[in-house]
């Protein structure tokens, strides 16, 4: 994993994904209405815009520390878990994964943060130009649970609105010793209208299913047609989740 040892953001070689957005003309009723009905028809025949494969989409893990965004990261990048003693993250780092959706590839720059409340301030600056934040929170740990309120505040403040945000209840293999039922992570989810899954960086249960489906909403959302309806990352996952049912074993 590269490692940022300044801390510094790293923003100049980022190329934003998304599409400008056309500038409001300034007509009203039915010139406006007769604009937006040509526009339609013409967006109708236009090609759907092709998906630019260098894009790099900035995707950062966030939570308490010790909730397993290291871990899960390894997981995903390595198909590895590391058990053994505990050394916290100690700035932030990121590793370059690429996730083929649609038999395209989408480009992701995953970068793991340290959890502990003395680099927060470095931390933010990186989520001003994050297109996804994986927030994390341990179901057998109660506070890390309490406090995914106290991030998401932090993350309304410093990162775009557009953000793609996914709530993660990791440690799922942990059941036994679990403080947070699956459907208290549900429930604090559709509060805030984000997808939600409960991952194993032991096991890897869901954790490819995490990223996949971030990779899914980002590369919709950068070749977004207005004439086809938007992704539905809930539904997605929901549909991944069935598919895979005969395997999970929470
Ligand atoms: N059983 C189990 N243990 C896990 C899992 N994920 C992480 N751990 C363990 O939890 C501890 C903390 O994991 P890390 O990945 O270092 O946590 P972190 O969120 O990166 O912590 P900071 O770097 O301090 O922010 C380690 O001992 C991991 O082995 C998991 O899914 N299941």
């Amino acid at each position: 994993m590269e490692r940022m040892e300044s801390m510094e953001p790293i923003t100049a070689y980022y190329t934003s994904a998304y599409p400008e957005i056309e500038p409001d003309s300034g007509e009203s009723g039915e010139n406006q209405n007769q604009n937006q009905n040509q526009n339609q028809n013409q967006n109708q025949s236009e090609p759907a815009p092709v998906y630019d494969e260098q894009l790099l989409h900035k995707t950062i893990l966030v939570g308490d520390s010790g909730v397993g965004k290291t871990s899960l990261l390894v997981q995903f990048d390595q198909g590895k878990f590391i058990p053994g003693s505990f050394s916290a993250t100690v700035g932030i780092g990121f590793t370059n994964k690429v996730v083929t959706v649609d038999n395209v590839k989408v480009r992701l720059q995953i970068w793991d943060t340290a959890g502990q409340e003395r680099f927060r301030s470095v931390t933010h600056a990186y989520y001003r130009d994050a297109h996804a934040l994986l927030l994390l929170y341990d179901i057998t740990n109660k506070s890390s649970f309490d406090n995914i309120r106290a991030w998401l505040t932090e993350i309304h403040e410093y990162a775009q609105s557009d953000v793609v945000i996914m709530l993660l209840g990791n440690k799922a293999d942990m059941s036994s010793v679990r403080a947070i039922r699956r459907e208290e992570g549900e429930r604090l989810a559709r509060e805030h209208s984000v997808p939600f899954m409960e991952t194993s960086a032991k096991t890897g249960v869901n954790v490819e299913l995490a990223f996949t489906a971030v990779a899914n909403d980002l590369k919709h959302r950068a070749v977004q047609h207005p004439s086809q309806p938007t992704f539905q990352i809930h539904q997605y996952i929901e549909a991944q989740k069935e598919k895979s049912s005969c395997c999970s074993y929470f």
